[in-house]
Formats: structure tokens, sequence, C-alpha cells
């Protein structure tokens, strides 16, 4: 693999002295309270799965807009996160995992998320939720093992969103089921 070059920047004991970690100022607390990842109600939510809403800080920088904390609650931390991009139209349909949660980070576009409820265990078999998610509803959906789910990006721009599952992708041994995303028994067809 070609190696990739770094500008290094040796330093010197003069500039050391002229500057250290102490000259720095401590951001001061700025919030009583953590003002992001709160719940969103979803009406007829099939069970398990949650909305929280991601909060962005602007400024004349640009944005940052936090995807995931443990700072308000005990979450199982991200082993594996990762970004998927997704062409305009595109549907990745029909997908469930056996063993993993999906936390899916939705920032930006137009994305349809479509869930279906097959587990017949679950208070919500039959059910589906349809929710549109990105730039103008920015939100954390956590889609429990098992529950069928698709996405596309109804934009004409391409959409981005992160993975942040909560087991790490195995290549070797892949958590992931796949149905086609015209399958008649699923009460959705993507347009
Ligand atoms: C998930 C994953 C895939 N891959 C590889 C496998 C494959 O060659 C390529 C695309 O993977 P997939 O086809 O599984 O990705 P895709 O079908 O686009 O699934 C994605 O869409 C949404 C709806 C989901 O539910 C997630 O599971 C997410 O993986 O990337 C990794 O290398 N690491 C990973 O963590």
């Amino acid at each position: 693999m070609g190696g990739v070059s770094f500008a290094v920047h040796r330093g010197s004991g003069k500039e050391r002295a002229l500057l250290s970690l102490d000259d720095f100022e401590d951001d001061e607390p700025w919030r009583e309270t953590v003002p992001f990842l709160d719940d969103v109600a979803v009406d007829d939510a099939i069970d398990g799965v949650r909305l929280q809403r991601l909060r962005t800080y602007a400024d004349h920088r640009g944005d940052l807009t936090v995807l995931l904390s443990d700072l308000r609650e005990t979450i199982p931390l991200p082993p594996h996160v990762y970004l998927v991009s997704a062409a305009p139209g595109s549907v990745r349909a029909w997908v469930y995992h056996k063993r993993q949660s999906d936390r899916l980070a939705f920032t930006n576009g137009d994305v349809r998320v479509v869930l279906y409820d097959l587990r017949k265990e679950s208070p919500t078999c039959g059910r589906l939720n349809v929710l549109d998610v990105g730039g103008a509803n920015k939100v954390l959906v956590t889609i429990p093992p098992r529950v069928v789910h698709g996405v596309q990006n109804r934009g004409v721009d391409v959409a981005t969103f992160v993975n942040m599952p909560t087991k790490a992708y195995d290549p070797g041994n892949p958590d992931k089921s796949r149905l086609r995303r015209d399958h008649p028994g699923i009460p959705y067809q993507f347009a």
C-alpha cells in the first residue's frame, strides 16, 4: 500500500520554552442540562424502536452534531462505526440483523426509513413504521435485532448517514439477512 507522507515539524527546546499547556484556558461549563439526544415520540412505534433528536450547534465556522453519547444514560458503546453514502433515489432494503441493533444517525438529505416488525413474539408484530429523516429531521434511529428495515434516499443529492451498531461487523459471519426490496409480503413498496 503506498506510503502516506505527513509533514512533521520537529520543534525545538526554544519554542517549548515560549508556551506550555498551562497557557491554555479551560472551557467553562455552559449548560446545567444535557441538551441533546432527547427522545422523540413516534405514534405507534414498533416495539424497541427508538428515535432521539440530534442537536446541531452552529457558528461562523460551521456546525457540530452530537450523534451518540453515554453522558445521559448508559448505552452499549459502539464497537464499530461506519459512514454510508446513499446515491439519490437509492434503496437499501430489505434487511435485518439477528444479533445487533443498528443505530443510524441521519443529519442530511431527504431520507425515508421504513421499519417492519415480523417478530412473532412482538406486541407490534405486523406493524410498519415510515420515518422521514435527514436535514429537516435530524435523528438517531435505534433499530433492535430482527426488525426489518429499509432506507431510501428520496432526495436529488447524495445523502450520508452513520451507523453505530452494537456489534462489530464480521465479514466471516456477517449479521445480515436480506429480502428483495419489492417482496409483496411487506406492506410497503419503495417508489
Ligand atoms: C456493514 C459493513 C459492510 N461492509 C462491506 C460489505 C459490502 O461489501 C459493503 C456494503 O455492505 P452492505 O451491503 O451490508 O451495506 P448496506 O446494504 O448498504 O447496509 C447498510 O444499509 C443500512 C440500511 C443498514 O441497515 C446497514 O446494515 C448498512 O450496512 O460494505 C464492510 O466492509 N463493513 C461493514 O461494517
